[in-house]
């Protein structure tokens, strides 16, 4: 199949590539700026805020799937400038899905758990979203849009995605923590919020697969553990042997960042693990394959 995948230059977009490649399929990646990625597979640069130059670059690519991982997502930058949110996260999203529509192409769209207030996760496909602050507000209008714009798409959320090597750019907060407790500096972890931390190569698989099989609907495309960054820390140090003393159980409010985020997050994994082959991936097995690939990239 010819399958789009947008954010190609990022964590998630890029580790798509890489699969639909190997899984033979013709690719063509959408990044902002030069290419940043290794691989055989095409790349157009484009602005996706630009809706004329996405128009014409989608009809170009002509592609029968189209995977939609570009998306602002630094949650405090987003949060300091509501316009450039606005833009990136729900302007792009209607641009890149008329696209997928004029072309004739199946949709998968990626969105977030902070779609969710936190209140009480947590959530199924089911669940009503509440989003709170500018990040998230604006990936719920960008769900919405992608839902009226190319109707039948699938809504793919997921949940702090980590991955090594981490990608140039946002620095994604797996490898932020080994960046930090390899050095042996401490690091302050949120005990208050509740996550489902999801291994890149993971996510890549199910939104490979809901767009080979061309499924509709929402999907929690995440891990398959839910738990707080505290204990994700640990479980952290105990895999990849460094001291767990260095993580510093902080409350989030202490840190007074701008944007609010989700405190009891998290996804439930039961549909995906019901309905396909690529299974979301329990804490244990995902920060053993984080630990493969981080050895492997230090030559050990
Ligand atoms: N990482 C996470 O923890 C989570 C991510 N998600 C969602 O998953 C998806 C993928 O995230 P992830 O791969 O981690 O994010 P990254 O930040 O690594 O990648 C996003 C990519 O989108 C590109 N991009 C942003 N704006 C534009 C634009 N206007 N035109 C073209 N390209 C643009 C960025 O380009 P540039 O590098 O030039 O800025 C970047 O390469 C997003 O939809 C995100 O909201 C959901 C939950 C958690
Ligand atoms: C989680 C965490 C972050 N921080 C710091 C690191 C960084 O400067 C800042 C924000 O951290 P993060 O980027 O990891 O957290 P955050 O921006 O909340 O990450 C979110 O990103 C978006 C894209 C999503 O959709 C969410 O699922 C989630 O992954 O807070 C801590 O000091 N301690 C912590 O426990």
């Amino acid at each position: 199949m010819r399958v789009l995948v947008t954010g190609s230059n990022g964590l998630v977009g890029s580790r798509a590539c890489v699969l639909l490649e190997q899984r033979g399929h013709t690719v063509v990646g959408f990044g902002r700026g030069p290419r940043r990625t290794g691989g055989e597979y095409g790349y157009v640069s484009v602005d996706l805020t630009r809706e004329a130059e996405v128009a014409a670059a989608m009809e170009a690519a002509a592609p029968e799937v189209v995977i939609h991982c570009a998306s602002m997502t630094e949650v405090d930058a987003c949060e300091k400038d509501p316009e450039a949110a606005y833009a990136g996260n729900v302007n792009a999203t209607a641009a890149v899905a008329r696209g997928a529509r004029k072309a004739g192409a199946h949709l998968v769209h990626v969105s977030t758990d902070y779609v969710f207030d936190g209140d009480a996760g947590p959530y199924d496909e089911a669940s009503i979203p509440n989003p709170r602050g500018v990040y998230a507000v604006t990936k719920h209008m960008g769900e919405q849009a992608a839902r009226v714009l190319a109707p039948g798409c699938a809504i793919a959320r997921t949940a702090v995605v980590y991955g090594w090597p981490p990608v140039e750019g946002r620095l994604n907060f797996g490898a932020w923590l080994v960046m930090t407790l390899e050095k042996g500096q401490p690091a302050r972890l949120f005990e208050d919020q509740v996550v489902s931390p999801s291994l890149a190569d993971n996510v890549a698989a199910m939104l490979v697969e809901l767009g080979e099989r061309k499924l509709g609907g929402v999907w929690n495309t995440c891990g398959g553990t839910v738990v707080d960054r505290v204990a994700y820390g640990r479980a952290l140090c105990e895999v990849f042997g460094f001291d767990a003393k260095l993580i510093v159980p902080t409350r989030m409010a202490e840190l007074k960042l701008p944007s609010p985020r989700p405190l009891k997050g998290g996804l439930k994994t039961d549909k995906v693990r019901g309905e396909l082959a690529a299974k979301p991936l329990e804490l244990a097995e995902s920060l053993a394959r984080f630990h493969a690939t981080w050895k492997a990239a230090r030559g050990h």
